[in-house]
């Protein structure tokens, strides 16, 4: 049985969010929304998420000794991290000791935090269908891989990506020789963390890809079940997701890999919450890409697709109550960026974009833009996909960022 507290009270729940960007800050508000106690953890002040949780905490998170003097002085009941940027070993070590709990489970957050991990995991020990790929700790390394000089050759094309990273940061695709040098030194400029180590995947021509939103929580009879929401389809712009929408129409043969898949990924992986399964698919072939154990970026159009969105679902998953993944509507998101290099910046056209039918919009409030940085989204409910994405892109062309006068 859960029982939840009364916030800022001796019988509060409290949970730590690590990472409180703008996938944190609606955990957050799904928990604040419980009467949970929240606080909120990032890098930087005035994180998305600091702005709407009872506390605010700002620490390098990467940094073992400053995470567990943290955990250590809040003594959170749960700490969900949020962002691939975190010293999970510690909280591995805090966890063993019983010092807290974490979300799903330490090992996953460690598992999920480097490509390296996740990546043996799925295709070594649970055999599951990924592209092909090799670790390498320098250019000569990067290139003897694609060459196959020690082992199969990836090939080209091929892509690159710092172990530590995500969003795209540091990730390119080498179509020839001409283009390794660069790849290695793009990455090596784009990690979360500075980290002198890349992955390099064969290239996968999939039709289209998914995020499959994968939930374990508590049953009636308080075991563990595995739920999944409809697949979102997605575009990706140099490894950053630009749209999304929901439901993406799938063969059936495909779905049913899909799901055996993320069922297999995220039982390994263990725990309570919601899990962020990528596929890649081509027919009825289906190719495990990751999986964040947590919401997804991409995950972003549940707020206008779902009962109860992702963020929801995590927080409720991760207090042992109950979920509901059912769909309400078909629909679309659209990213904002910044579009420009600035601190404090307005936004132009929210009124024009929210006067298109069905259209929501989200902004982050992150107190930096940077022109590819991600400050909002737009959100749309509609008949259909083709609809809800045409006018998702409308709505987010039509707010126009700018640096403030
Ligand atoms: N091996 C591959 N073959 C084809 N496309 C790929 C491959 N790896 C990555 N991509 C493309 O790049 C996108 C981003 O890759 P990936 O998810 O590994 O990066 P990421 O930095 O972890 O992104 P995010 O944090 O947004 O999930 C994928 O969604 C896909 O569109
Ligand atoms: N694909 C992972 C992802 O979308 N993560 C989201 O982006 C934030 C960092 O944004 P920033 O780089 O603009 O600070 C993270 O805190 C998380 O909310
Ligand atoms: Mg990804």
């Amino acid at each position: 049985m859960t029982t939840l507290g009364t916030p800022l009270s001796p019988s509060a729940t409290r949970v730590m969010l690590l990472g409180s960007g703008e996938l944190g800050k609606e955990v957050l508000i799904a928990l604040q929304r419980l009467g949970v106690e929240t606080i909120a953890v990032d890098r930087y002040p005035n994180a998305p998420g600091q702005q709407v949780a009872h506390h605010a905490r700002t620490i390098t998170m990467s940094d073992p000794a400053q995470l567990k003097a943290l955990i250590e002085a809040e003594k959170p009941m749960l700490v969900v991290p949020e962002i691939e940027a975190i010293a999970t070993p510690m909280l591995e070590e805090l966890e063993a000791a019983g010092v807290v709990r974490v979300i799903p489970t330490a090992r996953a957050a460690r598992l999920t935090m480097d490509r390296e991990g996740i990546r043996r995991l799925a295709a070594e020990t649970l055999g599951l269908p990924t592209s092909p790929y090799k670790f390498c700790d320098s250019l000569d390394e990067l290139q003897a891989a694609i060459d196959g000089k020690d082992g199969p050759a990836i090939g080209y094309p091929c892509v690159v990506k710092p172990v530590m990273s995500s969003s795209g940061k540091g990730q390119s695709k080498i179509d020839g020789p001409q283009d390794v040098r660069k790849a290695w030194d793009y990455a090596m400029a784009g990690g979360r963390v500075s980290h002198g180590r890349v992955i390099v995947e064969g290239f996968i021509d999939f039709d289209y890809e998914i995020t499959l939103l994968t939930v374990r929580a508590k049953g009636e009879r308080g075991e563990v079940e595995c739920t999944f929401c409809e697949p979102i389809g997605h575009r990706q712009v140099s490894g950053d997701y630009v749209e999304s929408w929901q439901p993406h129409p799938m063969a059936p043969a495909a779905l049913a890999k899909a799901q055996e898949i993320a069922r297999a990924v995220t039982a390994d992986l263990g725990g309570q919450g919601l899990f962020g399964v990528e596929l890649f698919v081509k027919g009825e072939q289906v190719w495990f890409s990751e999986v964040s154990p947590r919401p997804h970026d991409t995950g972003m159009v549940t707020m206008a697709t779902q009962w109860q969105n992702e963020f929801e679902l995590h927080a409720r998953a991760i207090l042992g109550l109950p979920v509901d993944t059912s769909l309400k509507s078909p629909g679309a998101s659209a990213v904002i960026y910044g579009g420009v290099d600035a601190q404090g910046i307005v936004f132009d056209g929210v009124a024009e974009a929210l006067r298109i039918a069905g259209c929501d919009i989200r902004l982050f409030g992150k107190p930096e833009s940077f022109e590819r940085r991600r400050m909002g989204v737009a959100l749309v409910h509609a008949k259909d996909i083709d609809t809800a994405r045409h006018l998702a892109r409308e709505a987010a062309a039509a707010v126009k960022p700018r640096a403030a006068s």
